[in-house]
């Protein structure tokens, strides 16, 4: 009798790279996505006894990304991961639920001679589309999708100030700062019969614009308002988390060198760096 039991499991595939091109005579279209595989269900024998029998090797995971990959028509990572989640458990009644996330890397199409370039790409930014889609045994399908590795820079109307002081307080208040970041934001689909593409173009257009735009207090203020605008912008929204670094530069004391420095030369620092994030749902 053993004095212990199984609480949760779940097992996949993680780091499944795949690289889809699709040939057109105007020109090709081509994905890069990062692909995670993780299942849930009955698999609990294969933990207290080495049953394998019902184990869908991480290996065939691997496989089916490719396969589904090839017959998909998908132009999302949202639709593609919920063809792979549906395949899967079409297949595998032992699976209680499965669940993949993409990361996609955007390949921008080069322009050469003015024009843009029927089948040559560069990387565009250290942007990564994300998306993270579920299934379980009851239907409903879970999809949150988001973005990381946004590097953003204001270079104006950006404050802080009249934060709390106490003994062990450098920081002077700044009425103008430079204000960088990287953005992380995952935003929850309550509606999931939807555009991807387009809502996550409106998405990102809203966080960049207000981003841009706004007169801040603070990192915190300023995600709170890109967050509060994404929700009013786009109704399939429900719910999302955003996280921002605060990414310091920190100005240059040139006095030393009998020279000013109105807010023109800095030291762009990694770290260590200010973490904000939140969670901001539609009430
Ligand atoms: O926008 C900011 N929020 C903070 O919480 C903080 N803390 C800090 O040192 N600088 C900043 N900036």
């Amino acid at each position: 009798m053993s004095n212990v039991e199984l609480v949760a499991n779940r097992y996949g595939k993680h780091r499944v790279r795949l690289m889809k091109v699709t040939r057109h005579p105007h020109g090709n279209e081509v994905f890069e996505w990062t692909v995670q595989v993780l299942l849930k269900g009955d698999f609990e024998t294969v933990h207290t006894l080495g049953d394998n029998s019902k184990v869908l090797a991480t290996d065939t995971m691997k496989n089916t990304v490719y396969s589904v990959a090839r017959t998909s028509k998908a132009s999302t990572p949202e639709v593609y991961a919920t063809e792979l989640v549906d395949f899967i458990l079409s297949r595998n009644p032992q699976v209680s639920s499965a669940n993949v996330n993409i990361e996609a890397h955007l390949w921008k199409r080069l322009r050469v001679d003015g024009k843009d370039h029927p089948d040559t790409f560069m990387r565009g930014s250290a942007e990564v589309q994300t998306t993270h889609v579920e299934r379980g045994r009851d239907g409903v399908l879970h999809v949150t999708s988001g973005l990381s590795g946004l590097n953003l820079l204001k270079t104006a109307n950006s404050a802080f100030a009249g934060f709390l002081r106490d003994s062990l307080t450098t920081l002077p208040d700044t009425q103008d700062r430079v204000f960088g970041t990287v953005v992380q934001a995952e935003w929850v689909y309550s509606d999931t019969n939807i555009d991807f593409d387009a809502v996550r173009a409106t998405t990102r257009e809203t966080l960049l614009k207000t981003f841009a735009n706004h007169v801040s207090l603070s990192v915190q203020q300023t995600l709170y308002q890109m967050a509060e605008d994404a929700i009013n912008a786009v109704p399939a929204i429900s719910e999302i988390e955003i996280a921002m670094p605060n990414k310091h530069c920190l100005l240059i004391d040139l006095s030393r060198f009998g020279q000013d420095n109105p807010n023109e030369i800095f030291v762009p620092t990694d770290e260590p760096h200010g973490y904000i994030e939140a969670r901001i749902r539609r009430k």
